[in-house]
């Protein structure tokens, strides 16, 4: 049961529109049957105050002491900004971008390290939010042990946060929420029933692992020249000595439907770059003599070809699939990929084929997409199942770096100049981003190029970024 305030102030909330019934889709990607819109307080500054007073009580409760507050940006930023105001606690202000130009700093307010900040957030899922703000804070010198949020979901984040050493204290639970409307008469038992279902169901939500498991200040970084003498697997080494050869670590996606335009994009950009990456499959006259035409420019411009057929399938499956049909994949292919996900019969019906003709297979170990289904533990499962195939494995498909070993090439897909998305779930980060903050080696651009008015002069632009990008962790 809750208090008789709060039963008030949960009402209040479901009158203006804060907490919503329906379908909505959430961050994450999730269909949801509640959605909890906190900001829209700063249009209700007495309601915002006794929410900021309610969170002052949180915190007082649970003896919670600190010296400074920061708000997760950008919509706890009110909250946070009243809490200090009300009851006079000094404030930092998270940054989501550096400034470019000035200081270049990622926290804005005075403070000194080793103070401690407690992290105020409006609404929680999985934690993640929380967990960037506390992994930037520490970063910069500060002690964090304890986060406040407003409205919990309960949908995860008091054990993930738990579990990275955060305690995270809850003003409202949604599950006391909606039984506080029930009673009140405002929303009906089916209602009731299927946000209980979808948070029974939704209860373990994980932090995404995008960041670089093994950041870039806890492995040395080294040049692609050392990174070739360091690899046992050809290709590998090959790949290697063409980056340091051509000074470039992007790898084109041309994902175009007819073998001339393909040529002509591999003519264009082959100068630029170390991997070609092609979908035969939706090449509408594929014919027996374009592997060889491609291989031809392969060879001119020093490039490997990679066919992104993404084999998810058993064993005896794949090695028909990679090896007959018309697009005959192991006679031309360099690089291949595949899901892990059927385990290591896939890797052995590949390698059946592939290994005695020096080809290479990447492990897909994440996606690039809004709302994917990889589990936290797979890309850590999937760097487990690279090390014991390194005859044939020669690197990772992913958004982060799973393991330190030099000797894996780690591919990023879903790059663009710009931070963006496409309308269908795909989502773009910067050179800078994939390769400085999540490890990436070789950077995978498709229409930011192909679709370029100069598809030549953008694959020059995005070669330097990669390569500088990379440079600068030497
Ligand atoms: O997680 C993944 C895995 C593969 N891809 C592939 O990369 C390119 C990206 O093309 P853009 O035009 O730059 O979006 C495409 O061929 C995908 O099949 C990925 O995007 N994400």
């Amino acid at each position: 049961m809750c208090s008789i305030k709060l039963a008030s102030l949960y009402s209040t909330l479901f009158e203006i529109g804060v907490v919503k019934f329906g379908h909505f889709t959430l961050k994450s990607g999730l269909q949801a049957p509640v959605y909890v819109d906190l900001r829209l307080l700063v249009s209700h500054p007495d309601l915002l105050e006794a929410f900021a007073t309610e969170v002052w009580n949180t915190l007082k409760r649970g003896g919670i002491e600190y010296d400074i507050v920061c708000g997760v940006p950008y919509a706890a930023l009110p909250l946070a900004t009243c809490v200090s105001v009300r009851f006079n606690v000094p404030m930092v202000i998270r940054r989501k971008e550096a400034k470019g130009y000035g200081t270049k700093k990622l926290i804005e307010g005075d403070y000194k390290q080793g103070q401690r900040c407690i992290i105020v957030e409006d609404v929680v899922t999985s934690g993640a939010s929380i967990w960037e703000t506390v992994e930037l804070l520490t970063a910069e010198g500060l002690t964090i042990t304890d986060a406040v949020v407003l409205m919990n979901r309960e949908q995860g984040a008091t054990k993930n946060l738990k579990d990275l050493g955060i305690t995270l204290h809850s003003v409202c639970h949604l599950t006391e929420c909606m039984k506080a409307l029930h009673q009140l008469g405002k929303i009906d038992a089916e209602t009731v029933y299927k946000v209980t279902k979808f948070l029974e169901i939704n209860n373990e939500t994980k932090i995404p692992t995008h960041k670089a498991v093994t950041s870039c200040k806890e492995r040395k970084i080294l040049s692609f020249k050392e990174r070739a003498s360091l690899c046992q697997h050809p290709l590998t080494k090959r790949i290697f000595g063409i980056m340091e050869e051509k000074k470039t670590n992007l790898c084109v996606a041309a994902d175009v439907t007819f073998c001339a335009k393909l040529l002509e994009i591999a003519e264009t950009v082959g100068p630029h770059i170390c991997v070609l990456k092609i979908h035969a499959d939706i090449l509408e006259d594929f014919n027996s003599e374009f592997p060889e035409k491609l291989k031809d420019v392969a060879k001119k411009h020093n490039f490997v070809i990679f066919e992104d057929r993404k084999f998810a399938d058993i064993g005896h499956t794949v090695y028909m699939q990679y090896t007959k049909g018309i697009h005959t994949i192991v006679e031309w292919a360099d690089i291949i990929d595949c899901h892990p996900l059927p385990g290591p019969g896939i890797l052995e019906g590949l390698k059946q084929a592939g290994i005695k003709k020096g080809r290479g297979c990447l492990l897909i170990a994440q996606m690039s997409t809004k709302g994917n289904l990889v589990p936290a533990n797979y890309p850590e499962a999937t760097a487990h199942f690279a090390d014991h195939h390194r005859d044939f494995v020669i690197g990772f498909i992913g958004q982060s770096r799973l393991i330190p070993d030099p000797t894996f090439i780690n591919f990023t897909p879903g790059i663009k100049l710009e931070e963006s998305s496409d309308s269908l779930g795909q989502q773009y980060v910067t050179p800078q981003e994939a390769i400085q903050n999540r490890g990436a080696d070789v950077i995978i651009v498709g229409r930011g190029i192909t679709d370029a008015n100069d598809p030549q002069a953008t694959a020059a632009e995005y070669k330097k970024a990669g390569f500088d990008a990379y440079s600068q962790l030497l």
